[in-house]
């Protein structure tokens, strides 16, 4: 640092210069005027004398820092005044005590530090000592136990061998007269060999003795057995040796392990025969013996080293209490797992397959489908196993017509088989399947009517897996719809090729390229686009281009290579089946390969018997029909399910027993789905009481209705409201029906169908809900209608006005006025509000006033200014959005 003058230091320091001056003068350092420089020892001695003058200095010489505590004692002294009316005076002393608690010094400090470290390191020392002496205990312990192990081992060892011993030398005894001498010395001469300690030694001493004195006496063949015996007995001694080595090096501590080896040694011979070595003897016999001993030890004590990992066989249904027995644990273990999954159970409940699969691998186990081949798939196997593939021949394509309702699918079919169908039917819907094949310029082609309307998608579905292609109608003037988008999902998971008929083309407003785009739309592209769809333009109605449809049919069958066999016995599907008063039940069957014939003995899902009739889709009666080609089927025992498969069976027995298997199978799973359900339903209304269930009993005049009306009552069920049909079935509504519906509240569809006398007084008495039907449609809005009133109201909000804060102003007489412009809808006095800022609710209540310029008033029309008082908020700001709303009740709907 520089010399500055008294101005420059002033200005640095902050201070003025007179200021300056005057400690400059305390410090005797001379300075008369600003303008003097003030060298660096001035500098120095002025910080010193400032240091000085604050303390400071005298602060980092003080060594120790004092801190007193006092405490105060209060003494009266009475003293004498020497005047005055009293002579005596009370005098009070205060007398204060001090405590010192001295600071450490700094060398005090380290002192103390390297103390602390010191007992740290006693301490840490200690502990590792400690942790030693432990180590050592556990140590010591370990090898007590693998001592007490080793001993208890060539205890039992000596034990045996004394045994056999025994037994050998009772046995040598009965053989020879001086046989014993002979053994102590082939043992001493093994002892010998053998480490042993003193005792042994000793024994061997005195074996050694008795060998000398004795050896003279024994002749050359008793010696030749000697020396056999030794030979045997140092074999079977060095088995043992090479055990006790494998032990030593399993138990991976080898010197403790021939420590304790060796101490067993010293035990064995401590036996009641005072040998050392009497397993000698036995040892032929014994190796084997040993080791099997010794496999047994080490297994008897293995734990299973990871949890077990079952693979249980899980059938449709099983109750709880089964699947616990198959896994082995208690069946509370697995009503705890459902527990967790939210499902109530008892022990006895039926679970069905999902779900006891999804129990199994939660407890950590495998499960798979079990695989029980009932008769009918058997019949089914064999069937199959004498089809010759080599005999296979091309057959005609199965095609199913699908598309939006009125898109003219049944007119298409109507002018392919010039027939008329349309004029007959209710509604102008066509209501269940047909199956019809045609003769065309281009071959047979067989034909699956399937409806127009979604509630038969359930068929159509079905319709499409036993289709080979389909062909997709969609009406020039209308476009792509929702059941033309329907279909397409359905024929694409089912892995059938389409084919679009464009229909109505001569209709002055059909838009063909339309109808291309949007079917592009779907993933469904014309070949002309560069797709893979044939797209024909027809007219049902003109025959336009129902050729060049045949066509592409044939051209798409033929790449497809069709082929079934002929001469063999048939299988196929049931398309349709209805009972019929006159014929009994009635099945219409597609069949898939070989010929069925009329006297044919066939199984057919719950039903079978021998085929009295065939019947063409014309009526007329033919005596076989071959692969792809649909027939009626009369002589059944029963009315069949429509998609049920049928095969022809050699004998009436079998077709018999396979029938009442799969009746006794559906009505178990029935059962026990019903029971399923049951329960369910208590759960839902234990657990959630806002989800309303409304049973429905559903009877139709065929079974496709029933299906479709099945399916799409089903489908109306939503988040609120579960649609549940019961039961359902084919025919009349009779007694039964009407009581079951009176047992769970059910209502009653007859679709096509009348209930019967004693049925009708049923629903009269329980004043059951009843509904006759001959338009699905109707059916199911109905049952929306139905349903939606069983929903009830539920309370809406809506905005009635809302009110733009423009100023605000505050009076004591009527507290914080909003000065509000109505900007939408009508404010109420009487509403509840919500205050808006930013469009966030920060206040939500109700009006304390209301006004127009001085009047009260009950509303304010949208475009009027008003003063609006909100009751118990003040912190109304211009800017906010005053929000009137009414609560309303609306009948819930179902959408
Ligand atoms: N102009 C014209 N009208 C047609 C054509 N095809 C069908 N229609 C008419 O369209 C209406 C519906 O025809 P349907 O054959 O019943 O239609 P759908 O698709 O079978 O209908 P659903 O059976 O109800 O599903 C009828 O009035 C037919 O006359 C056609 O090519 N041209």
């Amino acid at each position: 640092m520089s010399d500055v003058t008294v101005k420059q230091l002033a200005e640095v320091l902050g201070i003025s210069v007179e200021k300056l001056m005057e400690q400059l003068k305390s410090a005797d350092i001379p300075a008369k005027s600003e303008t003097d420089t003030i060298d660096n020892d001035s500098k120095v001695k002025l910080l010193e004398f400032l240091r000085g003058a604050h303390g400071k200095e005298k602060k980092s010489l003080s060594p120790r820092k004092k801190v007193v505590l006092k405490r105060k004692s209060k003494e009266v002294l009475t003293v004498s005044s020497g005047s005055g009316i009293s002579k005596t005076k009370n005098v009070n002393i205060e007398v204060k005590k001090k405590k010192r608690s001295v600071a450490p010094s700094q060398s005090e400090m380290a002192e103390i530090e390297q103390e602390r470290e010191a007992a740290r390191r006693a301490l840490e020392e200690r502990r590792q000592q400690l942790e030693a002496e432990e180590k050592a205990k556990e140590q010591a312990a370990r090898e007590k136990i693998e001592e007490e192990r080793r001993r208890t081992e060539a205890a039992e060892q000596a034990a045996q061998a004394a045994k056999e011993q025994a037994e050998a030398e009772a046995q040598a005894e009965a053989e020879t007269t001086d046989d014993e001498t002979g053994y102590e010395d082939v043992e001493a001469d093994v002892s010998e060999d053998a480490e042993s300690d003193d005792s042994a030694e000793e024994d061997t001493e005195e074996s050694e003795h008795s060998d000398k004195d004795s050896a003279e006496s024994l002749s050359e063949e008793e010696l030749e057995e000697q020396r056999r015996e030794q030979m045997v007995r140092m074999q079977v001694e060095k088995a043992v040796q090479e055990r006790a080595n494998r032990k030593r090096r399993e138990s991976e501590k080898p010197s403790r392990g021939r420590k304790g080896r060796k101490h067993a040694e010293d035990d064995d011979g401590d036996t009641r025969y005072g040998r050392k070595q009497l397993h000698v003897k036995g040892g032929k016999s014994r190796g084997g013996k040993k080791v099997t001993t010794a496999a047994s030890e080490s297994h008897g004590f293995q734990k299973p080293a990871a949890p077990v990992v079952k693979t249980v066989a899980i059938p449709e249904h099983i109750t709880v209490a089964d699947l616990a027995k198959e896994l082995s644990i208690k069946a509370s273990d697995v009503i705890k797992v459902l527990m967790n999954m939210g499902m109530m159970v008892t022990i006895n409940q039926p679970l069905d397959q999902d779900t006891a699969i999804l129990v199994v691998e939660e407890l950590g186990h495998k499960a798979e489908e079990a695989v029980i081949q009932s008769k009918a798939e058997k019949l089914k196997e064999e069937t199959e196993k004498e089809i010759d593939s080599s005999e296979a021949e091309t057959r005609p394509p199965v095609v199913t017509v699908m598309g939006h309702v009125d898109h003219g699918k049944t007119s298409l079919l109507d002018y392919i088989r010039k027939t008329k169908v349309t004029g007959d039917e209710a509604g102008g819907i066509t209501q269940h399947i047909g199956a019809y094949h045609v003769k065309t310029p281009k071959g047979v082609i067989s034909f699956i009517d399937t409806p127009g309307h979604a509630a038969f998608t359930a068929m159509r579905a079905r319709g499409a897996q036993v289709t080979d292609l389909v062909i997709l109608v969609v009406a020039a003037n209308d476009s792509v719809m929702p059941q033309t988008k329907e279909a397409i999902d359905h024929a694409k998971a089912a892995g059938v090729p389409i084919i679009v008929a464009i229909n109505k083309i001569d209709l002055p407003e059909a838009n063909v390229d339309k109808v291309k785009q949007d079917l592009a739309a779907h993933e469904v592209v014309p070949e002309d686009w560069g797709g893979d769809t044939q797209f024909i333009e027809v007219s049902a109605h003109t025959g336009q281009g129902i050729e060049d449809l045949l066509e592409a049919i044939s051209l798409q069958a033929e790449v497809m290579e069709l082929t079934a066999v002929k001469n063999t016995a048939a299988t196929g599907i049931v398309v349709e089946s209805s009972l019929d008063k006159g014929r009994g039940p009635v099945a219409t069957v597609l069949v898939k390969s070989g010929t069925l014939k009329k006297g044919d003995m066939i199984l057919c899902g719950e039903e079978y018997g021998r085929i009295r009739s065939l019947i063409d889709e014309n009526g007329q009666n033919i005596k076989s029909a071959g692969p792809s080609i649909p027939a009626v089927v009369l002589g059944l025992s029963g009315v069949p399910t429509a998609g049920d498969e049928f095969l022809v069976v050699k004998n009436k027995k079998e077709a018999r027993e396979a029938a009442q298997e799969n009746r006794e199978q559906e009505r178990e799973t029935r059962l026990k789905r019903q029971q399923a359900a049951k329960l369910e339903n208590l759960m839902s209304q234990m657990g959630q009481e806002e989800r309303i269930t409304v049973n429905i009993v559903v009877k139709a005049d065929v079974q496709g209705s029933v299906e479709a009306l099945k399916d799409s009552l089903e489908k109306i069920s939503n988040e609120e409201v579960e649609v549940k049909v019961i039961s359902s079935g084919v025919g009349g509504i009779n007694n039964a029906d009407a009581q079951l519906a009176a047992a769970s509240n059910a209502i009653i569809i007859g679709f096509n169908v009348r209930a019967d006398k004693v049925a009708r007084e049923t629903i009269k008495e329980s004043d059951l809900d009843l509904h006759y039907f001959s338009i699905i449609y109707e059916a199911i809005d109905q049952v929306k209608a139905a349903v939606t009133g069983v929903l009830g109201t539920e309370t809406k909000e809506e905005i009635i006005g809302i009110a733009e804060v423009r100023d605000v102003f505050r009076s004591s007489k009527f507290g914080t006025i909003a000065g509000c412009l109505v900007s939408e809808g009508v404010v109420k006095r009487d509403n509840p509000i919500r205050v808006l800022r930013d469009n966030v609710v920060v206040f939500e209540g109700e009006l304390e006033s209301l006004r127009r310029h001085k009047d009260d008033v009950k509303e304010v029309q949208s475009g009027t200014e008003c003063g609006i008082g909100v009751k118990q908020y003040k912190d109304v700001q211009v800017g906010d959005q005053i929000e009137c709303f009414e609560r309303i009740e609306v009948q819930k709907t179902l959408d």
